[in-house]
């Protein structure tokens, strides 16, 4: 059997603020499979964000053991760790950070030519996944314009792209109407199923959460 994608184990951060600790996250086990999509919920200041940092291999400050795909992260210098997370991480966030001065097209491109894939087929990549979210005819737009919920389709388009093991997701659609969050989230989730991935998705929607193939809750720094 493969690796699993991600192995959290004892995970555990801490926060000082005015002389105080807080003790966010206090020992999160958590296991995904290939293929699996995960729901991260938790009430607001829960932890969701710290821990998707810890997995996103973002920040440091954690104790605990993070594996990615077999490998321990939580060992790894500067530069491995972002080998580590080119190679098998996709990050989509409440809010799109697109690169404003660069096209819907270029975004989906970029990081493609980080990893060493010639344009031309990171070309054809990123056509293949704008147009599968209905933007085949805004290749060329900036973000500003596009609207919210084409903002977030590119920012989809552009953790997909290099079709990562894992993609993390900060509520992905909380920036945007009930109807559109739902398109674009059905959207994400069948492109990230039809492509193998693994996916943990931060929300507070139920809704959305009820749709992955299973729920964690973050409840005093702990999973439950
Ligand atoms: N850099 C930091 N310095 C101090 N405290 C922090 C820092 N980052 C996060 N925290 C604290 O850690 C706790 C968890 O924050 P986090 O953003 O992970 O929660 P969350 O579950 O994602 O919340 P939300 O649903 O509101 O986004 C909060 O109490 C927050 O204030």
């Amino acid at each position: 059997m493969s690796n699993p994608v991600v192995r959290l184990t004892s995970l555990a951060r801490n926060f000082e603020q005015g002389g105080e600790v807080i003790e966010v996250l206090r020992g999160v086990d958590l296991t995904i499979q290939p293929g699996e999509i995960v729901a991260l919920l938790g009430p607001s200041g829960s932890g969701k964000s710290t821990m998707l940092q810890a997995v996103g291999l973002l920040e440091g400050g954690f104790s605990g053991r993070i594996e990615l795909a077999g490998t321990d992260a939580s060992k790894a210098n500067a530069a491995e760790r972002t080998t580590l997370r080119r190679e098998n991480l996709g990050f989509v966030y409440q809010f799109h950070h697109l690169l404003p001065d660069f096209s819907a097209e270029e975004n989906v491109i970029l990081p493609q030519l980080l990893l060493g894939v010639s344009r031309s087929d990171a070309e054809v990549r990123a056509r293949e996944l704008l147009g599968a979210l209905g933007l085949a005819h805004r290749l060329t737009h900036r973000p500003s314009q596009l609207s919210g919920g084409e903002q977030q389709r590119v920012a989809v388009a552009r953790a997909l792209a290099n079709k990562p093991r894992l993609v993390l997701a900060d509520e992905p659609t909380g920036n945007l109407d009930e109807v559109t969050a739902d398109k674009v989230f059905a959207e994400f989730l069948g492109l990230v199923r039809g492509q193998g991935s693994s996916a943990l998705v931060a929300t507070h929607n139920e809704r959305l959460a009820a749709r992955m193939d299973r729920v964690v809750r973050l409840s005093e720094g702990r999973l439950i």
